[in-house]
């Protein structure tokens, strides 16, 4: 298991951006967020398509089903996979949902289980047959519980058993860190063992950068100088 960063957003330019600095492992997008980008309904698969096309085969891409029957769910969840071997169906914690994940899994199809907010809904999602849970971090300090401290909880819940039976191909499950409003939430979810912090694009720039980095390098660069005119 390693530790990845996923851009949470549907935004090609920080897509883009991001992809070219070399660490980007995935995306994860929502209905917000591609409502956010002036997203049409008629473009939704072409839009994966262009993401898959930026991050190449390797960075799973997350596109959700906002249906709310297990057949409909099953339904967009085909062709949302059909878009692109890398895509990942997104689908919420819900009775339904688990449905279709269990229906998804069995068809190979991975699932990305969201707005997981306890251990009993992870279990569940892992049992279903989900291949990521996305427990969030933010919205659960939203209604002042302790967000880190929940997902502490299911990463640890998770990773005492072995849910590998259940799973596409018996890959192991990855614990995405999602509702990540901060650079500190990132350290914490890596110092739990989160296998991966989904963040977005102005996160992923505070994490890249640091005060004393910054003084560092000019000071750096000022003696540079120095030894150029020596
Ligand atoms: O579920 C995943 C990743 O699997 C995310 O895309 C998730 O939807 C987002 O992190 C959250 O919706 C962001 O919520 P917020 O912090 O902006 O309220």
């Amino acid at each position: 298991m390693n530790v990845k960063f996923f851009l949470d957003t549907a935004d090609l330019a920080e897509i883009e951006e991001a992809a070219s600095w070399g660490a980007l492992a995935g995306v994860t997008t929502n209905p917000t967020l591609y409502s956010r980008i002036g997203g049409k309904l008629d473009d939704f698969h072409a839009h994966i398509k262009r993401i898959c096309d930026i991050v190449g085969p390797d960075c799973p891409v997350s596109a959700e089903s906002v249906a709310m029957t297990r057949d409909e769910i099953v339904r967009d969840g085909r062709e949302l996979a059909a878009i692109a071997p890398n895509v990942v169906v997104k689908i919420p914690t819900m009775v339904e949902g688990l449905a279709a994940t269990r229906a998804l899994a069995d068809e190979g199809i991975p699932v990305n289980m969201t707005l997981c907010f306890t251990v009993p809904q992870a279990i569940l999602a892992a049992r279903a047959g989900a291949r990521y849970i996305s427990p969030f971090v933010g919205r659960f300090d939203d209604i002042s519980e302790d967000g880190l401290a929940q997902l502490d909880d299911v990463v640890r819940a998770i990773g005492n058993y072995d849910f590998s039976e259940d799973t596409v191909n018996g890959e192991q499950i990855e614990i995405i860190a999602a509702s990540i409003r901060s650079a500190n939430h990132v350290t914490q979810a890596a110092l739990m063992g989160a296998d991966i912090a989904t963040v977005p694009f102005g996160i992923l720039k505070k994490c890249v950068q640091h005060p004393l980095t910054d003084r560092g390098l000019e000071s750096f660069l000022k003696d540079w100088e120095k030894v150029q005119n020596a």
